[in-house]
């Protein structure tokens, strides 16, 4: 896998061994509960959770007494390898740990927008929640994973534009194009205009690893990934594949919509990665200083009760955002007082409270 650091695999691994017999071994069963049990003691103090809960600590494996696993971690994260590293030290059977450590260079802080189906709002809500953390001083970047319709670029007005190609340490990469101080890159930059994204499997799997992997986005507070809508094989490609600390879901009031959203939470709690929040789009419409529930109302209340998700905040309908879309104009840019606008801002400021600022407060109190 590109610039990952690469996996140190024992000299004696061989994948047949995980494979020669269909019934789980007991005493490797209790040696990976044992690993877990002991990676778990090791706590992120920003996130202030342990990083087999945060999702950091994938495909772990026991094969005789060594243990490997993936470390999917935020470029500033890096100590947590040796305390994890540390934290199996304790185990009297572990000759040794593989850490494979996967990381987006210079990124801090992966998140994942996700909905659980199409046309609610999603890539409008990855923008103008990029365009809300950059107004309140962040370095952000926003990757348009959507391979089934990228319209990032043209949300942005960059749909003209050249991606170019730089020569870095790590070899060739691409540069990311630039719109309101955010560092976008989107599948739809690549690929011919008018045709199809229809990738499936393999070619699908490279697409989504280069685009992960050979971006040089350069120092970022936040990526955002703009995911495909639903739960099939690009979203969890894309998951599986990245250092993502959590995911964004958005969705609307509609009771249709908020079944999805179940899935969707099913399938991110699956592959071990957090859900931050639910965002709920087009929740009302202000109309001479009343809310009108337009698509009815408390949904996103609802799910989030049910599911133990933090309601991250309520976005109006707005036409204006739909004007921002077409021409790249963006709102909480060109508007900040506008209804919408104060909606992002404040989910921004929530997402920096967790992510950014405390990190800072870390930084400067060591
Ligand atoms: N709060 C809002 N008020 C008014 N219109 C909105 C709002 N949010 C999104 N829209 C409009 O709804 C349409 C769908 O939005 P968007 O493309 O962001 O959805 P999506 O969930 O990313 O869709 P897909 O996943 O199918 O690409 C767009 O025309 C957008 O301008």
């Amino acid at each position: 896998m590109p610039n990952y650091q690469s996996p140190l695999i024992p000299a004696n691994y061989s994948r047949d061994s995980e494979t020669s017999s269909n019934a789980p071994d007991p005493i490797v069963e209790t040696h990976k509960h044992e690993a877990i049990a002991c990676l778990k003691q090791v706590v992120e103090p920003v996130l202030k959770n342990n990083i087999v809960s945060l999702g950091m600590v994938r495909n772990l494996n026991v094969v005789d007494h060594y243990v490997y696993f993936r470390l999917y971690i935020g470029t500033h994260q890096q100590y947590l390898q040796e305390l994890a590293r540390r934290a199996l030290s304790s185990l009297i059977w572990c000759k040794k740990t593989y850490i494979q450590v996967c990381t987006i260079p210079g990124v801090r802080t992966t998140l994942a927008v996700s909905s659980g189906k199409g046309g609610v709002g999603k890539s409008t809500t990855a923008v103008n929640l990029a365009a809300s953390l950059k107004m309140a001083g962040a370095r952000v970047g926003l990757l348009d994973a959507d391979v089934y319709g990228p319209n990032i670029p043209r949300m942005l007005g960059l749909t003209d534009s050249d991606v170019q190609v730089v020569e870095t340490e790590q070899g060739q990469k691409f540069l990311p194009l630039e719109a309101y101080g955010i560092k976008v890159m989107s599948v739809a930059l690549l690929a011919e205009p008018e045709h199809p994204l229809a990738w499936r499997g393999p070619v699908l799997h490279k697409i989504v690893t280069q685009f992960i992997n050979e971006v040089e986005w350069g120092d970022l507070d936040y990526l955002l990934i703009d995911l495909p809508p639903g739960t099939g094989d690009a979203q969890i490609t894309i998951v599986q594949e990245s250092p993502i600390c959590g995911a964004i879901l958005v969705t609307t009031p509609q009771q249709v919509a908020i079944s999805d959203v179940r899935r969707s939470i099913h399938m991110f709690r699956n592959v071990g990665v957090p859900i931050i929040g639910l965002i709920e789009n087009m929740s009302y419409l202000l109309h001479r200083g009343e809310r009108i529930a337009v698509f009815g109302e408390g949904g996103g209340e609802q799910i989030a009760t049910e599911l133990q998700v933090p309601l991250m905040g309520q976005i109006p309908l707005d036409s204006q955002i739909c004007q921002s879309g077409d021409t790249g104009q963006l709102l909480p840019i060109a508007q900040p007082d506008a209804n919408l606008s104060q909606a992002f801002r404040q989910i921004a400021t929530g997402l920096n409270n967790t992510f950014v600022v405390s990190q800072s407060a870390k930084v400067s109190s060591e």
